[in-house]
């Protein structure tokens, strides 16, 4: 089946109230665990791919990738730019069939972040791709920029709607309390202000910096209106604590595969658990 727009994916998870699972892939074993997830718990996914996958593997390296896997699933695959820099970046990623993009500019002014998400909506939109903006910023390390816990301020439910107004995105990540990578302790999610900004805003919203948070937290915040929910750090931990375990069990393993194998495969359970938790299993639309 050909790549689908995220805005597909989430208008239906709209209207029947769950999640999709945003996953990051760098490589062809990751790529596969999130299909292969997809397709076991018959739900829609999207794939997505970072600054930091891009700069290791390359966007036309991963397009094709996603595009290998898509075409043999049985379930809608999407696939979008996580976190984009620039509008250069978006129309690189359009050409190689990327069909949706992020466009962040959540570091700028209120006015230059309108101004540059319009001109990705602008060039996205003709080709029926859709555009995710971040407002307020997240905090944690977010690909090359370190946002500390001071600098990194939420979403005014105020703004969001102005902001959604100005430029017609079709989500809208938000900042609430949660933060890319390991987290210390327990995160505090600000439910109240999500609740504010579903009433300000009627897109779907997007929670970045989702591993770690409690699976209650999750199930909340998608009562409130979060619509697709992203995955890096849980994948990763599980995929390289999975390497650790063959190399331990057996330090002489020089075949890639047998190494790289059974980390796939614990990727796909983590995956799946997940899926679970956003209430995406058994939807996919076929
Ligand atoms: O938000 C993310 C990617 O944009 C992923 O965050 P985590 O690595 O915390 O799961
Ligand atoms: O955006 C969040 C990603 O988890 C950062 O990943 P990266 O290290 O691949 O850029
Ligand atoms: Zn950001
Ligand atoms: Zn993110």
């Amino acid at each position: 089946m050909p790549l689908v727009p995220v805005s597909v994916l989430l208008k239906d998870a709209a209207a029947e109230g769950y999640a999709v699972g945003a996953f990051n892939c760098n490589n062809m074993e990751i790529v596969q665990a999130i299909v292969t997830a997809a397709e076991a718990e018959k739900a829609p996914v999207i794939l997505q791919a970072s600054q930091g996958a891009i700069k290791y593997a390359g966007v036309d390296y991963i397009a094709a990738m996603v595009r290998a896997a898509a075409r043999r699933a049985r379930v809608p695959v999407a696939l979008h730019l996580d976190h984009g820099t620039s509008f250069d970046q978006v129309v690189c990623c359009l050409v190689a069939g990327f069909t949706s993009v992020m466009i962040d500019g959540s570091h700028l002014t209120l006015e230059q972040n309108i101004a540059l998400t319009r001109q990705v909506v602008s060039v996205a939109r003709p080709v029926g791709a859709s555009v995710e903006a971040e407002l307020g910023r997240i905090g944690g390390v977010e690909d090359d920029i370190a946002v500390d816990e001071r600098e990194a301020f939420f979403t005014d439910p105020g703004e969001a709607r102005y902001f959604v107004e100005q430029t017609g995105v079709d989500s809208l990540a938000v900042a609430i309390g949660t933060a890319h990578g390991r987290y210390k302790g327990r995160p505090q999610l600000d439910f109240a202000r999500l609740a504010r900004i579903r009433e300000q805003v009627s897109v779907p919203l997007v929670l970045h910096g989702a591993s770690g948070v409690p699976d209650d937290d999750l199930k909340e915040a998608i009562r409130l209106g979060v619509r697709k929910i992203n995955i890096d750090t849980n994948i990763r931990e599980s995929f390289v604590e999975a390497i650790r375990r063959r190399l331990a069990e057996d330090p002489r393993e020089i075949d890639p595969r047998k190494i790289l194998g059974p980390a796939r495969d614990a990727a796909v359970e983590t995956i799946r658990e997940k899926m679970r938790v956003f209430g995406c299993s058994g939807k996919a639309k076929w």
